[in-house]
């Protein structure tokens, strides 16, 4: 750094600069000014208060969900012996954690013992010869652990036996309209209590004023019926934009979303649930490999003898996955005070903002500098301390 550098830093550091009021009687500046102070304005009152409610403390959501399910259905069709279902049937589990599943289409193999049986025919269970199967190959794509033994499926066709439960189960062909299409007319109460811990809040989305005899009769329609917590099955896939005779083929998950956003102020006290319904599984039609949802589970029995039987049921159906959210908010002294001082921040940026453009972009840009800028003497203060004025420079 050089001398005459150095002594202009440390002129610098012994100057102290003020601020000067100057009243400039330029329409341009001033506009941009009430423009730029419009704008700050609409966006604390309009964006910060009334939109983000910035003034509001907030807090999230703690819930429980617990459902009921309603409905009978009779099939009677060529893949199984005529039947009633009723909720107990067709729930499974009867009761679970913020979802249930609905079986709607199901294969079942009846009257299957521990025994010893043909695969059935495919590139890696046909065989020519005993050589041809390996003895305890176990391939969990297989039917059973292979004895070893090639056997006769059928008159033209032979292979590898397994150990298993036979008769193994086809599932080639599924019934198709599903066998439950009846469960498109079940209704499901779901009970759904919050709390917003922070302020102390506690609701129900089975509101004040509904009573039990209204609950008796009662059912979801966003018109007619917004508030009642009883969801006719088909309802939920309608909304969801899905035929619930579709999805009862191969199975899905539809996910009922409520929204618990609340505001607690006194002024607006607004706090209800919002209901809606969408498809959560894969539905992509580029894609559609391995559609659907479904498991298998068996019901055991004991014969006169006491054998072992059961029977195994392949079950397709529609998952309801109740998902709840929310985040409530009330007025808050720290937020608002945070706020406001961020807002007259901004407010008192805009002079300098403006001085920046009067001193660089306006054509009179000179004149104003030499009115705004003015730099005092040592002379000067001396004589201002003598009772006399200074001029600009
Ligand atoms: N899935 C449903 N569809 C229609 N109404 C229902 C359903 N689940 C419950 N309800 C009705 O809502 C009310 C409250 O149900 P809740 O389970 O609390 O009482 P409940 O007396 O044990 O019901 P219920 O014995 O009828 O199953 C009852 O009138 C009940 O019949």
């Amino acid at each position: 750094m050089s001398k005459s550098e150095g002594s202009g830093c440390m002129t610098c550091m012994f100057k102290y600069e003020t601020s000067r009021t100057l009243v400039i009687p330029s329409k341009g500046v001033a506009c941009l000014f009430r423009f730029a102070q419009l704008l700050v304005l609409l966006y604390v009152v309009g964006y910060v208060c009334v939109v983000r409610k910035a003034y509001q403390e907030t807090d999230s959501v703690i819930s429980s969900v617990t459902t009921k399910v309603k409905g009978f259905a009779f099939t009677n069709t060529s893949y199984m012996e005529p039947r009633f279902w009723d909720v107990a049937d067709f729930v499974m589990p009867p009761q679970g954690h913020n979802s249930f599943f609905v079986l709607t289409n199901l294969i079942v193999t009846p009257k299957q013992i521990q025994t010893r049986c043909p695969e059935p025919p495919g590139p890696t269970t046909t065989c020519m010869d005993d050589c041809d199967c390996f003895e305890g190959r176990n391939d969990p794509r297989g039917s059973g652990i292979q004895t070893g033994l090639c056997v006769n499926y059928s008159a033209t066709v032979q292979t590898c036996q397994v150990l298993s439960w036979c008769p193994l189960e086809i599932d080639t062909t599924l019934p198709e309209p599903a066998l439950l299409a009846e469960a498109a007319d079940f209704t499901v109460l779901i009970k759904n209590s919050i709390t917003y811990p922070k302020f102390n809040f506690h609701r129900r989305n089975i509101l004040p004023h509904i009573n039990s005899s209204y609950l008796k009769t009662c059912e979801f329609n966003r018109s007619t019926d917004p508030d009642c917590p009883i969801f006719r099955l088909k309802h939920i896939a309608l909304e969801a934009g899905e035929d619930f005779q579709d999805m009862a083929v191969k199975g899905g998950i539809l996910g009922i979303i409520i929204d618990w956003t609340c505001d607690l102020d006194w002024w607006a006290r607004k706090c209800y649930p919002k209901y809606s319904f969408r498809r959560l599984d894969n539905k992509n039609p580029v894609n559609n490999v391995a559609p659907g949802y479904n498991f298998r589970f068996a019901k055991y029995y004991q014969t006169p003898d006491g054998e072992e039987i059961r029977t195994l049921i392949k079950a397709y159906g529609i998952r309801f996955d109740i998902i709840v959210f929310g985040t409530a908010g009330k007025f808050g002294i720290l937020p608002t005070i945070i706020n406001l001082a961020a807002a007259l921040t901004i407010l008192s940026l805009i002079p300098h903002v403006c001085d920046w453009i009067m001193l660089t972009c306006m054509s009179k840009r000179d004149l104003y500098h030499k009115h705004k800028v003015a730099h005092m003497t040592e002379g000067d203060s001396q004589s201002v301390s003598m009772g006399t004025t200074y001029g600009t420079q």
